[in-house]
């Protein structure tokens, strides 16, 4: 328990309708008496007049009082609710703050104390952050499932299990002379643990979707110059009311925009112009293109078929550079790529911009008659709009399904790389042991409490100390 109480405005940017500030510790209750005369009855939204030492009203608003241990922090827990002004705000935290022992608090402190006071575990924090910043459905859902302690049964379950397997095994030592009920038991031991094993896999094999909620579906948008890249960027942005961010020039060839795509974040890059040329600069650009392919979760490649032979043969010798395996055939031409027999895993779309102008009759004589708008994926146009929808709901699908959404899956996925990398470490451990069938029960049962203490990691009750400043630090003021 900490003796000292902490205050902060809970309820973000001033000005605001109503403003939340919230006092944790010892000295809630007395906070209370100074600013309202007396502590409200307990739990319950009660108006009050608001005053500084000197008397002086600050604001008519709701106190509420709760008394620990049953809180969210733990401890007593003061909240006063207040028109959202500026001066009011200050005015009400400078009231409370005056007394030795209470002060501002600092990013994530409440949660901090949550988790120091046993209230929540390390997931369920890792959660709550997630949940604050979450601007998706997807990460919203995501979210709320690890808040609520999703991770935390999981992790947990599998730490007695292993703890149960550990105690058979310490059981064995007694035995280690009958040969016969050590090998019975070791034989069991190494099937439990083998099932826990498979369920990490499983468990692991949704962090990818995990990363997709967390950082978006990587798109990227290429094509031969003037293929329309940029209108189309522009036309979906316009479309989709939810532009969650805009960021022009990560470097300045690449320019991007995330959109809310049926609740995943979808993060379209528009790349430089991709084109064959010796003056440095625009390599560059191509250079910087190539990596967005190469690091996309699809490629949507955009024809302008006005454009004639030169800059297609062009593109698709660009294209056939790209080394991702994901992606292309080596030797993927662009026939290819419209046939769709360069794609088979590979998530490239392909895309006839500009719609609206006539298909030129001279390309259709050099590529021959199935060189028609049915053999894109897509055909658009981002002046009518025409084809946007359709090219959307497909991008949103897909995205959908890397996510791990389109079943309505709920099951926990570990989001951040600090749980994937100790679940990683945990199957680690035990694929050592279930791979060693002839180790010591010992060193079997050293082994398992390596795991155990792994998970502990996790979950926040094995050596995590100098983590708690890294974690917490990345919360807001007041949560
Ligand atoms: N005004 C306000 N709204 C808020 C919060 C807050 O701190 N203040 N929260 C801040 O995060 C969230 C709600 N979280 C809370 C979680 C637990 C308890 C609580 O008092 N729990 C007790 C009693 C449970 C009961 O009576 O049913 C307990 O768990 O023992 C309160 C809020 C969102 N809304």
């Amino acid at each position: 328990m900490h003796s000292d109480t902490i205050a902060a405005l809970s309820s973000g940017a001033l000005p605001s309708g109503v403003a939340v500030v919230r006092v944790s510790g010892p000295d809630a209750a007395g906070a209370l008496t100074r600013l309202c005369g007396a502590v409200p009855p307990e739990r319950r939204a009660s108006l009050r007049t608001f005053r500084d030492s000197a008397g002086a009203v600050i604001d008519r608003g709701i106190a509420i009082f709760f008394a620990g241990p049953n809180t969210v922090t733990g401890e007593d827990i003061a909240e006063f609710h207040l028109h959202g002004g500026p001066a009011v705000v200050a005015a009400c935290l400078e009231a409370i703050t005056a007394t030795v022992g209470t002060r501002l608090a600092e990013p994530g402190e409440f949660t901090r104390r949550a988790f120091e006071n046993g209230r929540i575990d390390l997931t369920e924090a890792e959660g709550l952050g997630d949940l604050i910043a979450a601007e998706t459905e997807g990460q919203h859902r995501a979210a709320i499932l690890q808040a609520g302690g999703a991770l935390r049964a999981l992790y947990e379950g599998w730490m007695a299990r292993l703890t149960e397997a550990r105690a058979h095994l310490e059981a064995s030592f007694d035995f280690s002379d009958e040969g016969d009920v050590g090998d019975d038991v070791a034989a069991t031991v190494h099937e439990r643990v083998a099932e826990i094993v498979a369920e990490i896999r499983d468990h692991l094999s949704r962090a990818d979707r995990g990363e997709i909620l967390r950082s978006g579906y990587k798109v990227a948008i290429v094509g031969a110059p003037n293929a329309g890249k940029s209108s189309l960027l522009n036309a979906l942005a316009d479309r989709e009311v939810a532009i969650v961010t805009e960021v022009p020039g990560t470097t300045r060839d690449v320019i991007e925009a995330t959109l809310d795509l049926g609740g995943i974040p979808v993060r379209f890059s528009d790349t430089a112009g991709i084109r064959e040329t010796s003056d440095k600069v625009e390599a560059i650009g191509v250079e910087r293109a190539r990596e967005v392919m190469a690091k996309a979760d699809l490629v949507l490649a955009l024809v302008d078929t006005q454009q004639g032979h030169g800059p297609l043969a062009r593109f698709t010798e660009l294209l056939s550079h790209v080394k991702h395996p994901m992606m292309l055939a080596a030797d993927a031409s662009l026939e290819d790529l419209a046939e769709g027999t360069a794609r088979g895993r590979r998530r490239i779309l392909t895309v006839r911009t500009k719609a609206d102008q006539p298909a030129p009759s001279g390309l259709a004589a050099r590529f021959g008659n199935e060189w028609t708008d049915f053999r894109f994926d897509f055909v658009v146009s981002a002046k009518t709009g025409a084809g946007l929808d359709a090219l959307t709901d497909r991008i949103a699908e897909l995205a959908a399904a890397a996510a791990g959404l389109e079943g309505g899956g709920e099951a926990a996925i570990p989001l951040r790389t600090r749980q994937r990398d100790l679940v990683t470490e945990t199957r680690a451990i035990l694929e050592e042991f279930i791979g060693n069938s002839a180790l010591p029960a010992e060193v079997g049962a050293e082994t398992l409490r390596r795991a155990s203490d792994t998970l502990g990691r996790l979950t926040g009750t094995v050596g995590v100390e100098d983590l708690l400043d890294v974690i917490f630090s990345q919360f807001c003021i007041g949560k």
